[in-house]
């Protein structure tokens, strides 16, 4: 425990606002907020959907347009190293998520390597049909894995995630899920499923959409097969940010992805008529990745640099308790529920609230500058990115939701009216 989570359960009176003011005093990781650039009069609670910008893309994206492309033009394939870029993000991002550089690449979106990876995993267990899948998941990966089950004749089960253990039978040829869920914010136990799942013969894909950056992971450690994961969340890689697809190693040859595109071919500039595919991480390419997004990725991924995942859970399990403690000590005359668990070891970085009128009252607190989000039917989401948020935010973004509901001004047309939410 750092001292920062020591201070905050040694405390048996009220928190206060100076309280959370000696927390953040004692943050190593504070500094980190200077590397981004966010409004002063917001309090941005959704970098679990997109990521706070870091500092140093912009700059990084003057010199890609105006310099790589304006003036390398072509040249800049080889001349600014464009070529390699997949793989090296996809090195950086593996720092981050227990994985080798060789492990990682970054291309297209978390859908589309799902799919390359649920095909894949059901190449591999030829003979078993089952596609095993959780119930609340986010829906990209349910609707990926049942038209993966269409297309292959394969069979889509989902079960309740507290199910997932008992229904890992031996028909399943690929169990795939979110290792902290988008809704909830709870995190399953990455190296008990894997294990249960290998003991049945099945192979994992991991999504870690709501995870990497935003806590560690150990998929080698878990002996994970397969994982997933979005450059726009906790990694801080723009809107559209390239996705990005772990395999272990130890199936780098018998992996054969679907989307046989000339990026995964063994000798793309040769421009031969039958495909072969690329050794290593490599064949999980499919077609030119999306440069511009990986460039934004990168410069991002360097706010990362030197940070100790261990220091920035430490940093993300305080603020999430912080967060809860205040619910009950502030808020607990206003209805609301908690759905994400009490308990660290269960949670990501992230608390949702349940209540009957969340949209709106989401809509009012937005409008004072504390951004979350709202999941129908009911749920508030407020995520929490370590590297940009203080403890006195979290103090000022629970003094503002209890405003909006001393006030009642959530009642209002203007938050009732429900618009397409992000
Ligand atoms: C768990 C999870 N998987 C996948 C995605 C998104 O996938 P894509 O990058 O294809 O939009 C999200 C969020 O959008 C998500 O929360
Ligand atoms: N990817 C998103 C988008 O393109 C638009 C709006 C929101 C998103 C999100 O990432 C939503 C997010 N995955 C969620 O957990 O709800």
């Amino acid at each position: 425990m750092n001292i920062v989570s020591q201070s905050l359960s040694s405390s048996a009176a009220p928190i206060s606002r100076a309280h959370c003011l000696a927390m953040d005093a004692a943050d190593t990781l504070a500094s980190r907020r200077d590397l981004f650039a966010l409004p002063q009069d917001v309090i941005y609670l959704d970098g679990n959907s997109l990521g706070a910008m870091p500092k140093a893309v912009p700059s990084r994206m003057t010199q890609a347009i105006e310099q790589e492309w304006a003036v390398g033009l072509i040249r800049s394939w080889n001349d600014a190293d464009w070529y390699p870029a997949p793989q090296r993000v996809g090195g950086r991002i593996a720092s981050l998520i227990g994985a080798k550089p060789n492990e990682v690449i970054v291309a297209d979106s978390t859908s589309v390597n799902l799919f390359k990876l649920l095909v894949s995993a059901l190449r591999m267990r030829a003979g078993r049909n089952v596609i095993l899948g959780e119930n609340g998941n986010f829906p990209t990966d349910a609707y990926v894995a049942s038209g993966v089950a269409e297309l292959t004749g394969a069979q889509h089960r989902a079960v309740a995630p507290a199910d997932v253990m008992a229904a890992l039978t031996e028909d399943v040829a690929v169990l795939t899920l979110t290792h902290v869920n988008y809704k909830s914010g709870q995190a399953y136990d990455m190296a008990a499923v894997t294990r249960r799942a290998h003991e049945v013969g099945a192979l994992v894909i991991w999504d870690l959409a709501h995870t990497a950056g935003a806590m560690p992971c150990d998929l080698n450690g878990c002996e994970a097969d397969f994982a997933v994961g979005c450059g726009y969340k906790y990694l801080n890689g723009g809107p559209g940010a390239p996705s990005f697809v772990f395999v272990a190693e130890r199936h780098h040859e018998s992996v054969r992805q679907p989307i046989t595109g000339w990026h995964g071919h063994a000798k793309p500039f040769e421009f031969t008529q039958t495909y072969v595919p690329a050794p290593g991480i490599d064949r999980m390419l499919v077609g030119t990745a999306p440069q511009m997004g990986l460039f934004a990725l990168e410069a991002a991924l360097t706010a990362f640099d030197g940070v100790d995942m261990q220091a920035l859970r430490a940093k993300s399990l305080a603020l999430t308790e912080l967060f809860i403690r205040l619910v009950d000590q502030e808020l607990s005359e206003h209805g609301f529920g908690l759905a994400t668990p009490r308990e660290a070891g269960l949670r990501g970085s992230q608390v949702s609230l349940t209540h009957a009128e969340g949209y709106a009252i989401v809509q009012a607190l937005i409008a004072r500058g504390v951004i979350g989000d709202f999941r129908a039917p009911d749920i508030l989401r407020f995520g929490f990115a370590a590297l940009y948020l203080s403890h006195a935010d979290v103090w000022d973004a629970i003094a503002t939701l209890k405003d909006v509901m001393v006030s009642g001004i959530w009642r209002s047309a203007e938050f009732m009216a429900r618009k397409a939410v992000t």
